[in-house]
């Protein structure tokens, strides 16, 4: 038997850093939502008790450290299933972007799984399993719209964004979230992105309290430590986005769009000095 699963990518519309905790973990408040673009994942059963992964790609593990490897492992020892499985990563997401790619695989995984191995495994219990491999992993099992707390496995659904374009740039650096998060000064944050605000735009469907509500505490470090972030963010105003951010760590910047348009000069714009630029959709 083969099964396909979609694995997309999310993005951070708000992000705010609370604490550091005494485990080295920050205390985090974040609006997470999905956007249409996504890896795929083909699974299906092995004869041997062992898990195989492959890519298209030769930029990603396919050891024991791709996450959807340990997803596998994961569930096989939890649940004791003793059939081996091969897990195909169709690759779509930029790696290490900030978009979650590796943590979206890794849920993809769990869901796919679940399925293959008819487990009925609780959405809940899936979202345990996942936070153990990563604070990303439980909001890539539920997807849709949410306010993460915690370390962000905490969820709790909320309103989706209104429909609009997504404009995604990652410029040609790598991005240590464990290396952000470290050089953050929780304790020195001057100002704080608003979760009512968020919340409120979001209840109202409104595109333009959304825009004006985005926020990412993150932006402190890695702007600082990567200028050709920040100088993306400004090239995408200057190029007509309603509302820019940087995502999760980053590098990726994202540019709300509302009119399809304005898309060609932002995408034509962005292309002339950064290569991967994608167009999509929100997953609402
Ligand atoms: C910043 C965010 C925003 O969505 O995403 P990305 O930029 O990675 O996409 C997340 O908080 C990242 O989540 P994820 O990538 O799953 O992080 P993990 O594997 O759990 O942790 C990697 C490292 O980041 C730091 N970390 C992560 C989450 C958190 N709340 N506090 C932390 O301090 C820790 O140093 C940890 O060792
Ligand atoms: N299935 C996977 N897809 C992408 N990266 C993976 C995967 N499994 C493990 N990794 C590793 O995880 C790291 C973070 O990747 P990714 O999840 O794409 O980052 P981010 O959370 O910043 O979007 C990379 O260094 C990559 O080598």
């Amino acid at each position: 038997m083969k099964i396909y699963e979609k694995a997309p990518a999310k993005i951070n519309l708000l992000l705010d850093v609370l604490r550091k905790r005494e485990d080295g973990y920050h205390e985090v408040e974040m609006i997470m939502t999905m956007v249409d673009l996504a890896d795929r994942l083909e699974m299906s059963e092995l004869p041997r008790d062992t898990i195989i992964i492959s890519s298209q790609v030769g930029y990603i593990p396919l050891d024991e450290k791709n996450l959807a490897f340990q997803a596998a492992r994961l569930i096989k020892e939890r649940y004791e299933v003793q059939q081996g499985v091969y897990i195909h990563l169709d690759k779509k997401i930029p790696v290490a972007a900030g978009l979650a790619g590796g943590s979206s695989d890794a849920a993809a995984t769990l869901r796919g799984l679940n399925r293959l191995w008819r487990l009925n495994i609780p959405e809940e219990e899936l979202c345990a399993l996942g936070a153990e491999l990563g604070s990303d992993v439980p909001f890539c099992v539920t997807g849709g719209t949410a306010l993460a707390s915690g370390r962000g496995e905490k969820l709790e659904p909320i309103n989706c964004p209104p429909q609009c374009w997504v404009v995604l740039a990652k410029p040609p650096i790598n991005v240590s979230t464990a290396d952000v998060y470290g050089r953050l000064r929780a304790n020195e944050l001057k100002t704080h992105p608003s979760i009512a605000g968020m919340r409120k735009a979001l209840a109202r469907g409104s595109f333009h309290e959304m825009c004006g509500n985005l926020g990412n505490v993150l932006e402190t470090v890695t702007l600082e430590l990567y200028p050709e972030v920040r100088q993306l963010k400004e090239s995408m105003i200057r190029l007509g986005a309603d509302g820019v951010l940087m995502s999760g760590s980053g590098p990726t910047v994202f540019g709300l769009v509302s009119k399809e348009a304005k898309l060609a000069r932002i995408y034509n714009g962005l292309r002339g000095f950064c290569k991967e630029v994608y167009v999509v959709r929100m997953l609402t």
